[in-house]
């Protein structure tokens, strides 16, 4: 039987708490072989002394282009902020790396942008707003029942230390739901903020909520309400592992693909 051939990543955020799990999780993972990492700091330092993931052979780099021209890599995996990660993203398909990014902050604009750049070079990525795997399907299970209930509000409650609201998963389950909900403004037509902010986002009509709270990991609760009816669908990931099965799957998965996919939900079986 022909063997597989190891995965070679390099990790952008190594230091931050995404980057860190991730670390963690190729530093378990026998297909996976982390190369190096790219930090704004500790140029040249061992991935293993920067992150206390031990057993790791790769150097960490501040500059992405010494990282790309020296180091021979499959699939780069992107936890930074979503400045970093667009400059990240452009330079992967630059040098042909796959690239698998977890950083919030994309457009819809933007991720059709970079689509067209590797679909010439038939080079295979993901941008997923949301690597857990009940989160995807709160996703998909929204946009089903947004056809039915149109009146629709989303409450996304983070850690206190996220930098960007509304999450990008919010944003992701307020497009999806566009896709089967009849376009509406929701609540009463006359209604009046007293303290500006308080009826939250306006998504097309829908409203998108953002608590900040120490204590809070990654939770999302999307509510519908119908004539006499509430339907709730909430999804809490109590632990950054739960992102790790799906950042898994995206690393194995590019090497497969020849376009960039948007959305983990576009490639679960
Ligand atoms: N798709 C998903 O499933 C998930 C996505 N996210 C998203 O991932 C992103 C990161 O989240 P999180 O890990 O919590 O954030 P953190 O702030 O903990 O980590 C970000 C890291 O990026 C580093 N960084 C900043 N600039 C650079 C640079 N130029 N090169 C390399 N690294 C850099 C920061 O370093 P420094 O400390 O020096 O500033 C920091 O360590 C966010 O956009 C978040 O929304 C988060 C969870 C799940
Ligand atoms: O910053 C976070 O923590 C998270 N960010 C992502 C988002 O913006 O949706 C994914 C998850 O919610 C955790």
């Amino acid at each position: 039987m022909k063997e597989k051939k190891e995965i070679r990543v390099a990790v952008a955020g190594p230091r931050g708490r995404m980057g860190l799990e991730t670390i963690h999780m190729i530093a378990q993972a026998p297909e996976l072989k982390l190369v190096a990492a790219i930090d704004r700091s500790h140029d040249g330092a061992r991935v293993a002394d920067v992150t206390g993931a031990a057993g790791l052979d790769g150097l960490v780099y501040t500059d992405i282009d010494a990282c790309f021209s020296k180091e021979n890599v499959d699939v780069l995996i992107d936890f930074t902020n979503p400045d970093v990660g667009k400059h990240n993203l452009q330079k992967a398909i630059d040098y042909g790396v796959r690239p698998v990014i977890g950083t919030s902050g994309f457009t819809n604009d933007e991720v059709d942008r970079y689509r067209r750049q590797m679909d010439e070079k038939k080079l295979g990525g993901i941008i997923a707003p949301n690597f857990a795997i009940g989160a995807v399907l709160v996703m998909k299970f929204s946009q089903m029942a947004a056809k039915y209930f149109p009146d629709a509000e989303i409450i996304e409650l983070h850690h206190d230390k996220k930098k960007d609201a509304p999450s990008g998963t919010a944003i992701k389950t307020a497009e999806l739901m566009t896709k089967t909900r009849e376009a509406k403004q929701q609540g009463a037509s006359d209604e009046k903020e007293t303290l500006p902010g308080a009826r939250g986002a306006d998504y097309d009509g829908m409203r998108i909520h953002s608590v900040r709270l120490p204590g809070l990991i990654a939770h999302q609760e999307v509510l519908f309400g119908g004539k006499g009816e509430l339907l709730t669908l909430r999804h809490d990931s109590m632990d950054r592992a739960s992102f790790m099965t799906g950042v898994h799957y995206a690393a194995t998965t590019v090497m497969d693909l020849e376009t960039l996919i948007y959305g983990l939900e576009n490639i679960l079986d």
